[in-house]
């Protein structure tokens, strides 16, 4: 089958190899050209027959811009799936301007990283299910080789609503190792953490990707004495915790998480200094000065 992909960093770009490698004719556009297949969006369209599927693969914040343009050259009968870290609530604003040009709209969860090319991608769809129907070789090829990993989760919004949620839990999942981290380099008593976290790996309750993971970062980097704890976050953990104040879900964990990465950022926390000049106020505690 025939897809152009929009966006070939580490997400597009390993999936275009996957494609290809899959027996797919895939036209890539990318801003850098370095790695482009088509000099434009323009060129791109022309390259594929119609009905044409365009897959979308930038960051987040230029999505609908991206989508806008890629309209203007598309047309009747055309599809395009938008496979970024969307907010879902985006989907269906966006599904309804394509509809009125009669170009259908699939949103997907993609899961996988830049171990997607060699694993295959978790993939979360949401769209009519002609639409999903007609990219199903693109899923096939693009998902792990076994019997899970791809779910239509519902209409326009559910494969990015999937996502959100996947991410939220990867938040909890990761600080919770984190803090098991923290504990066992604070003790007296455990001297090979990273040797802790290897033999996890197997046979415990607690097995997981992320700590495999977790054990090839110390493995490069026993104490981890080469990052700062400075943590960013592209928007996923705040949309859940958002979803969950919405509809009034307690997210304890995934919540603590996400503040956990606001608090990795500061120097020195005011409302710690806050706190510690009211025991100073309120019980003439002694505080620590700069
Ligand atoms: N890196 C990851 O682990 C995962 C990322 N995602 C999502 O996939 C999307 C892409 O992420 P990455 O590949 O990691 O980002 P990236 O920054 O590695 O690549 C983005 C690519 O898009 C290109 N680009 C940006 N705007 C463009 C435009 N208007 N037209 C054409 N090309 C454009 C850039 O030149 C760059 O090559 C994002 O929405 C991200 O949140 C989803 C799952 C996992
Ligand atoms: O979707 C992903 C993994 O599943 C991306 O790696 C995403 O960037 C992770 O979220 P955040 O950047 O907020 O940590």
């Amino acid at each position: 089958m025939q897809l152009g992909l929009v966006g070939l960093g580490r997400m597009g770009g390993n999936m275009r190899e996957r494609l290809r490698a899959a027996g797919h004719e895939v036209v890539g556009f990318d801003h850098n050209p370095d790695i482009s297949d088509a000099a434009s969006l323009t060129q791109l369209a022309e390259k594929l027959q119609s009905p044409r599927a365009v897959w979308v693969m930038v960051p987040a914040g230029v999505t609908d811009a991206t989508i806008d343009e890629l309209a203007e050259v598309l047309g009747e009968g055309d599809i395009i799936i938008d496979g970024g870290n969307s907010r879902f609530s985006d989907d269906a604003p966006r599904a309804e301007r394509l509809n009125e040009q009669g170009i259908g709209y699939i949103d997907v969860g993609v899961s996988g990283g830049v171990w997607g090319r060699q694993n295959g991608y978790g993939l979360m769809v949401g769209g009519a299910q002609e639409h999903v129907e007609r990219l199903m070789p693109i899923f096939e090829a693009l998902k792990p080789a076994g019997e899970f990993g791809f779910v239509h989760a519902g209409p326009v919004g559910a494969g990015h609503y999937a996502k959100m949620v996947h991410n939220g839990i990867e938040y909890g999942l990761m600080h919770a190792y984190a803090e098991g981290y923290e504990l066992l380099t604070a003790s007296e008593l455990v001297t090979n953490v990273p040797g802790v976290f290897k033999s996890w790996r197997e046979g415990t309750v607690v097995r997981s990707w992320l700590l495999d993971l977790l054990d090839r970062a110390l493995d490069e980097d026993p104490e981890l004495a080469e990052l700062s704890g400075y943590t960013e976050d592209t928007g996923e953990g705040r949309w859940t915790v958002d979803e969950a104040v919405r509809l009034a879900v307690p997210l304890n964990v995934i919540t603590a998480s996400l503040f956990a990465r606001f608090a990795s950022r500061q120097d020195d926390s005011p409302a710690m200094k806050a706190v510690a000049a009211l025991r100073q106020q309120f019980g003439g505690h002694a505080v620590h000065k700069r």
